[in-house]
Parts: structure tokens; C-alpha cells; sequence
């Protein structure tokens, strides 16, 4: 059965922005709760700020957030769709998704950004600028994860704003980058989907990967990004030849209803592409290699 997390988590964060995160998670967790038909199960996250240790911002405030994430995770039984909240908030699940699904994971990561840096390369301190680099065992050791993702499994679709650590980590092959290309067809995604050789996927959706043209209200947005609609056929696209066990939407700044309703054909997207996987398994889980892959 899918499972509908909401962590409102804004401290991984640190633009005039984040304080929009906590509200903007709970307005689209509540919409994706009704879109889809589930009840939204709110993991706590702690309020305030702390220090900046280690080059990481409000890092206890994080490692909190983070036991609280792990807690929720080790009680669903099938698929989890986690809204944030920054980005920070896909680390634990990713690891949830590697234990579960074996190396063989694929994670395919729509996002403005790369969330590839360490604590020693981020220009900025802010956690969400290097979730991505921690599900591969790199960093801060109390936040990579033990059962690191394996690089050429992962995708990384649509980044336009890269900080030179993070070009060098792509040029050296850590992820396959797929930049956003004009004559946009869904090919552009799926080849990148197919070399990768993985099974299945774990979804993310920074909704900073998106035009601000179409949806602004993120902490970090970066013109030249995808149409809504562009988005939903890619997401469609990859659903249909591979199973999508696991997701997370993030950066959410804004508790508008009018805002948020563009939003709604994603949700039913993702919501599909999960339902799908969680009628289509057994609940308990299963060796990674037993499961099918849908050409
Ligand atoms: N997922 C995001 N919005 N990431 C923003 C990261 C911005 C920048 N690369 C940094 O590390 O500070």
C-alpha cells in the first residue's frame, strides 16, 4: 500500500526563502492527500536552527530530522512518496530504497541543481546542495549512507546550476547528466533510463527542475527548466518501462491553493507510477533480483 509522508523540513535550506518550506510541504502534502486518496502521515521535524559544525547549517537540527525520517520509513510497508521540505529529506529514503532494492537501484533525480557537493565543496553550508553526494557514501560520515547508491545507476535530469565541484564530480562520471534539451522529446530521459541498466527507480522531483515561468514558488528557481507538461511525460515515459518503488517531491515555497493547483497533473503522475508498482509486487520484500523489469 502506498504511503504518503510529509516532512516539512526547512533547515536544510538557507536562502530568504526557506522559511516558506514547512508550510509549502503541509498545503502539498494535504493536495497530494487528496489526489490521490491518502491519508498524509506527518514525520516531525524539529522548529528551530543550530550551528553551523562541520560545513553543514542547523547539522543537529538535520540529524534530529533525520532519526525522526528513519523512524516513519522502518513501519511502511510498500512504497513511500515523501513531500518536503528541502531536498535534504531524500537521503534517508534513498537509503531505505538501497537496503530494500539492492545495488542494482536506480535513482533517477529531476532537479535544477546537482545536490552533488561534500561539506567541503558547497559554496553555501546547505544541506540540500548535497543530498544527492551523500546517498553515494561521500561526506559528512553521519550522513552518507552506509549502503551507498552505485554511480551509474543514477540519473540526473535537467540540472542547470552546478557548482564547479559538482561539474567536476558529472565530468568525472559520478552521475549521467542529461541536460534539458529544446526540442524536448521524451527520449531525452528515457535513453539515459535504459543505459543505466537498473531495474527499478527511485523518483525525485526538486520542482526547482520546472520553468519558473510555470511555478516560481521554490527556494532556489533557475530559468530554462522544464514545462509542467514536459515533466509529466517524462515522469509517464520512465513509469512505463520501469518500476518506480520509491519518491520524493521537494522545495515546495508556497501554501497557495491557485499556485499549487498547476501542480496537481505531477502528483497524479507520480501517484500513478507508485500505485502501479504497489499493486504490482508482493508487500513484503523480496530480493532485488526477483523482481521484473517491464520492457
Ligand atoms: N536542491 C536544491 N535546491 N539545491 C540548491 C543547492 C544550491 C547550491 N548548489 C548549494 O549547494 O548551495
Amino acid at each position: 500500500m502506498l504511503e504518503l509522508q510529509s516532512v516539512a523540513q526547512r533547515q536544510g535550506a538557507v536562502v530568504p526563502k526557506s522559511p516558506w518550506l514547512p508550510t509549502g510541504c503541509q498545503a502539498l502534502a494535504e493536495l497530494a492527500g487528496r489526489v490521490l486518496g491518502l491519508d498524509v502521515r506527518r514525520v516531525p521535524v524539529r522548529a528551530g536552527t543550530s550551528k553551523l559544525v562541520g560545513g553543514i547549517h542547523n547539522r543537529e537540527v538535520l540529524m534530529a530530522n533525520r532519526a525522526f525520517q528513519a523512524q516513519a520509513l522502518r513501519h511502511a510497508q510498500g512504497p513511500v512518496l515523501t513531500i518536503g521540505g528541502d531536498c535534504g529529506v531524500e537521503t534517508v529514503p534513498l537509503g531505505f530504497a538501497r537496503k530494500r532494492f539492492g545495488p542494482a537501484l536506480g535513482v533517477l533525480w529531476f532537479d535544477a541543481h546537482g545536490d552533488l557537493n561534500t561539506p567541503a565543496t558547497s559554496p553555501s553550508g546547505a544541506y540540500h546542495g548535497m543530498a544527492l553526494r551523500h546517498a553515494f557514501g561521500e561526506g559528512d560520515r553521519d550522513f552518507v549512507l552506509d549502503t551507498p547508491i552505485v554511480s551509474r545507476r543514477v540519473v540526473l535530469a535537467g540540472a542547470r546550476a552546478l557548482d564547479p565541484g559538482e561539474q567536476a564530480m558529472i565530468d568525472r562520471g559520478l552521475v549521467h547528466h542529461v541536460p534539458i534539451e529544446r526540442d524536448y522529446d521524451t527520449s531525452w530521459v528515457l535513453d539515459a533510463v535504459i543505459a543505466s541498466r537498473a531495474p527499478q527507480f527511485y523518483l525525485h522531483v526538486d520542482l526547482d527542475v520546472l520553468d519558473p515561468s510555470e511555478f516560481p514558488d521554490v527556494t532556489c528557481p533557475v530559468p530554462g527548466g522544464l514545462l509542467i507538461s514536459e515533466l509529466v511525460d517524462a515522469i509517464r515515459a520512465v513509469a512505463a518501462i520501469r518500476p518506480i518503488i520509491g519518491a520524493g517531491i521537494t522545495e515546495c515555497a508556497t501554501d497557495n491553493p491557485e499556485r499549487l493547483k498547476v501542480l496537481v497533473p505531477i502528483l497524479r503522475a507520480v501517484g500513478a507510477a507508485l500505485h502501479a508498482h504497489s499493486t504490482a509486487l508482493p508487500v513484503q520484500p523480496v530480493p532485488s533480483r526477483a523482481h521484473p523489469v517491464r520492457q
